[in-house]
């Protein structure tokens, strides 16, 4: 029985969301890589499409980290600020290059007292949220606090990191500085007016989709390779062979 429900159409990519700022950004390609799209089209994605990718959004109180999940999945935002209590989620089902990938963004209270509860959900996340208000430079200075503790449960090469202000300001020279520093992708949003809320999100999942699909690759290569070399280990035409095929199916 599938339980997901079925992708919205407007939650389709068939392209590379681009970055919004060059010089704080991921990175810079213009097409998903290439051995992505080439395992896309040959449907070699493996268990991608059924995974579900953990994002955690953190920060402090106040700077609009529920404001913006719910203008991505719910298209409202609410001048009442009402603290969250721990975590909340929500579950964002994408198509990309062909192929289904859900997101669960998890929302996380800022507030110090809930910390401690909602910093047990940071655990297996491959997406780093991080979002300060760009006219609170407190907020700003946290940032690598709120890293540094995102981090300690999950494996810094394998998380991609995302840096968020959630109004706009005039401290943007300050927090691009940050994001450089701690080597995220900058983002300026609102979640007022909707502007660049979109684009973000679907450049979080297209991200994290690519390092799903490089890290199946990888997998699946280094198996196949362990399959070679236990059938045969004297046969290194044999490894050479199959190295060859997926060099040139795959760039
Ligand atoms: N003008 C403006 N206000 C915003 C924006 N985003 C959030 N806010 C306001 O900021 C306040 C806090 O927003 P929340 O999204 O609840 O903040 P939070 O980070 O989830 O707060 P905690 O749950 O305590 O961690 C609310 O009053 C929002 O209306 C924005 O983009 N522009």
């Amino acid at each position: 029985m599938n339980i997901l429900a079925p992708v919205r159409r407007d939650r389709v990519l068939a392209e590379l969301p681009q970055c919004l700022k060059k010089e704080a950004a991921l990175h810079v390609r213009k097409d998903f890589h290439p051995r992505v799209t080439c395992a896309c089209q040959e449907h070699r994605t493996g268990t991608v499409g059924f995974k579900i990718s953990k994002v955690i959004v953190v920060g402090d109180l106040s700077v609009g980290k529920t404001c913006l999940i719910n203008r991505f999945c719910k298209d409202t935002f609410d001048k009442n600020y009402k603290a969250t209590i721990g975590v909340d989620f929500e579950m964002e089902r994408f198509e990309v290059l062909g192929v289904p990938f859900s997101l669960q963004l998890w929302d996380t209270a800022g507030q110090e007292r809930f910390k401690c509860i909602a910093s047990t959900y940071y655990r297996g996340a491959q997406a780093i949220i991080i979002v300060f208000n760009l006219n609170d430079v407190a907020s700003l200075e946290h940032t690598k606090q709120w890293l540094t503790d995102a981090l300690k449960e999950n494996d810094p090469s394998n998380v991609l990191l995302f840096l968020t202000p959630a109004q706009y300001s005039l401290m943007e020279k300050d927090a691009l500085k940050v994001a450089q520093e701690i080597k995220a992708e900058y983002w300026a949003v609102s979640s007022l007016t909707g502007e660049n809320v979109r684009e973000f999100f679907f450049r979080v999942a297209a991200l994290t989709f690519e390092a799903n699909v490089l890290a199946e690759l990888e997998k699946s290569g280094a198996r196949h390779i362990a399959d070679v070399v236990r059938i045969n280990s004297d046969d290194k035409n044999l490894y050479l062979t199959a190295s060859k095929k997926k060099a040139t199916c795959c760039p």
